[in-house]
């Protein structure tokens, strides 16, 4: 897939938690965007004395092939204190535009996947690229009746990230899709949203042993914070998983 540069027009954005932004946008040149979910665009842009930088961001978009001109091109932007692209991304009002490149990466699904399970683990913003891959997953659960468990890492509920469209995903895949957010810091209040039995306190890798990794029927992914990604590395590989078996998308600053 030849990579492509092109101006991003910012359509709409949300908060999705408190320092996370969902941000649809649109190419501004009227071209579609071929892509693989679980790809990412790299956004460029120059420090305030002028040097050329860039940073990364996983397509959000749920979808199953290119996005045709006119679609959104969706990204979850996590705010860090202090951080170049955060402050272009704050300071971006709708109508305005970035200049992007993309798509870049290897995070994908695979047509040859022949596994019986996915093991899909992923913390803050790393989640996104899983919400991209839903179609896919749809449709292989369709074709192969393959299982997916989602273990989602987040420090507290409103920080659980498309939390509700996992879940309905969840529901309408009862037998074949387990959504399991694990909750650093604070577990949700009875009664609220988020307070549906099947989560758990403190950090993925922590429960990862639960759901018995098996190195005859699983293919693990691992997206989001670096330390998460090498911790869950190492566990899979402890319960037998070979090296091609774990997928890995650690999110470490590109400056
Ligand atoms: C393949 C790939 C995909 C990515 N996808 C996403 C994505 O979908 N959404 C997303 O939000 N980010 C994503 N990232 C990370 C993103 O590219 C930036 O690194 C991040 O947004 C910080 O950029 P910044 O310019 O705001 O901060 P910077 O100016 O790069 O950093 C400012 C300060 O914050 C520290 N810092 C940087 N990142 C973090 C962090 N995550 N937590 C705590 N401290 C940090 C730095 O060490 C530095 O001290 C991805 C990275 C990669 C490599």
């Amino acid at each position: 897939m030849a990579i492509q540069h092109f101006p991003l027009k910012l359509v709409s954005r949300r908060m999705l938690a408190p320092s996370v932004g969902h941000y649809a946008f649109v190419r501004d040149d009227g071209q579609p965007l071929d892509f693989i979910p679980g790809q990412f665009i790299q956004v460029h842009f120059q420090y305030a004395d002028g040097t050329a930088t860039k940073r990364s961001y996983s397509l959000a978009t749920i979808h199953d092939h290119a996005i045709g001109p006119g679609e959104a091109v969706d990204i979850a932007v996590s705010y860090v204190p202090g951080g170049a692209a955060t402050a272009l991304f704050e300071g971006l009002e709708v109508g305005g535009t970035v200049d992007a490149s993309g798509p870049f990466g290897r995070f994908c699904l695979m047509p040859a996947d022949a596994n019986r399970r996915y093991l899909l683990i992923g913390t803050g913003t790393g989640v996104t690229p899983y919400r991209s891959m839903l179609p896919q997953l749809a449709q292989a659960i369709a074709e192969r009746g393959i299982q997916v468990v989602l273990l989602f890492g987040a420090r507290t509920p409103e920080e659980l990230l498309y939390g509700d469209e996992f879940r309905a995903f969840a529901a309408q895949h009862p037998d074949h899709f387990r959504f399991v957010p694990c909750f650093s810091r604070e577990l949700p209040a009875p009664g609220s949203a988020h307070d549906h039995g099947d989560v758990r306190h403190g950090y993925v890798q922590q429960f990862l042993g639960e759901f018995a990794p098996d190195a005859a029927g699983d293919i693990a992914y691992l997206c989001g914070n670096p330390n998460m990604v090498d911790a869950c590395f190492e566990s899979l590989k402890e319960c037998g998983l070979e090296v091609k078996q774990i997928r890995r998308e650690k999110y470490v600053s590109s400056k």
